[in-house]
């Protein structure tokens, strides 16, 4: 497929390198100081960007029918209206807070884990993400993602970094050295421990999950989802 990619960051660089070791062909690069080739090439889009620039990246390709794929965390307040000129535009459009098949096949090991342990009140939720010091946004997209999973199989109402209230899951977000991604969802009681994790080794399982979803979404229209995809 012609790719092209929105953000040439650690994102980027790691998809080009992928995306040609299985005979992909990049037409297009745009990043803070790069911008070659010509969009409009492009049969579609792989956006990971920053929060700022991901609406605008996406609204673009929409707007020029170019299917797009975005990576980007931390611009999700809206999403809505991006899923709104999708439709509009009769376009192509796929988001996930974390394109990693092991961690998709995660959220769904942690939506079983929230419906049987919503009755037993004793363990309270919690939810640890570890990223490098370079993350500009927390808690992590894949962190909220995880909070949305439990909350829609519980009792919780929403998420928090703060001090929890009894309806609410607390979000921990740490920054350290260079890590690629941990998340931990924790039901701690008096007792002991129930603990699930999912450690990313490299960005090579992102990188992988994007383009994966790029290939798959060639021929629809559409908003779809990675579970869409993986169809789980
Ligand atoms: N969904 C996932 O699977 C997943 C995985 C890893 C990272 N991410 C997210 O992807 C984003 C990028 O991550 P990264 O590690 O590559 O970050 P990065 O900081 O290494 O790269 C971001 C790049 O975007 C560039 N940029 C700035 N303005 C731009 C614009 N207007 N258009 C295009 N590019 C622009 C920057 O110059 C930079 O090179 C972050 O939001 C991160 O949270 C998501
Ligand atoms: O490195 C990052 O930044 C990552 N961002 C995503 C998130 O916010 O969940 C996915 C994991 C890596």
């Amino acid at each position: 497929m012609k790719l092209a990619l929105l953000g040439y960051g650690k994102m980027g660089k790691t998809i080009e390198r992928l995306a040609k070791e299985m005979g992909h062909e990049i037409v297009y690069k745009k990043g803070s100081s790069l911008e070659e080739g010509t969009l409009t090439r492009a049969e579609a889009a792989i956006e990971f960007s920053i929060p700022e620039a991901a609406v605008t990246n996406i609204a673009h390709c929409l707007e020029k029918n170019i299917p797009v794929v975005s990576g980007t965390t931390g611009w999700l307040s809206e999403y809505d209206d991006m899923v709104q000129l999708c439709k509009k535009c009769n376009g192509s459009f796929i988001y996930a807070s974390n394109f990693s098949i092991g961690v998709n096949l995660f959220f769904s090991i942690n939506e079983y884990a929230a419906k049987i342990m919503a009755p037993w009140k004793e363990y309270s939720a919690g939810i640890e993400e570890i990223h490098h010091t370079q993350k500009l946004d927390a808690p992590s997209g894949t962190a909220i993602t995880i909070a949305e999973g439990i909350i829609q199989h519980s009792e919780k109402k929403s998420w928090t970094m703060e001090t929890p209230q009894d309806n609410e899951i607390k979000i921990e977000a740490v920054r350290e050295g260079d890590v690629k991604g941990t998340h931990t969802v924790a039901y701690v009681s008096a007792i002991d421990t129930i603990s699930l994790t999912h450690k990313a080794h490299t960005r090579d399982g992102f990188a992988k999950g994007a383009i994966l979803a790029a290939q798959w979404l060639k021929n629809k229209k559409g908003v779809f989802t990675m579970k869409d995809v993986l169809g789980i």
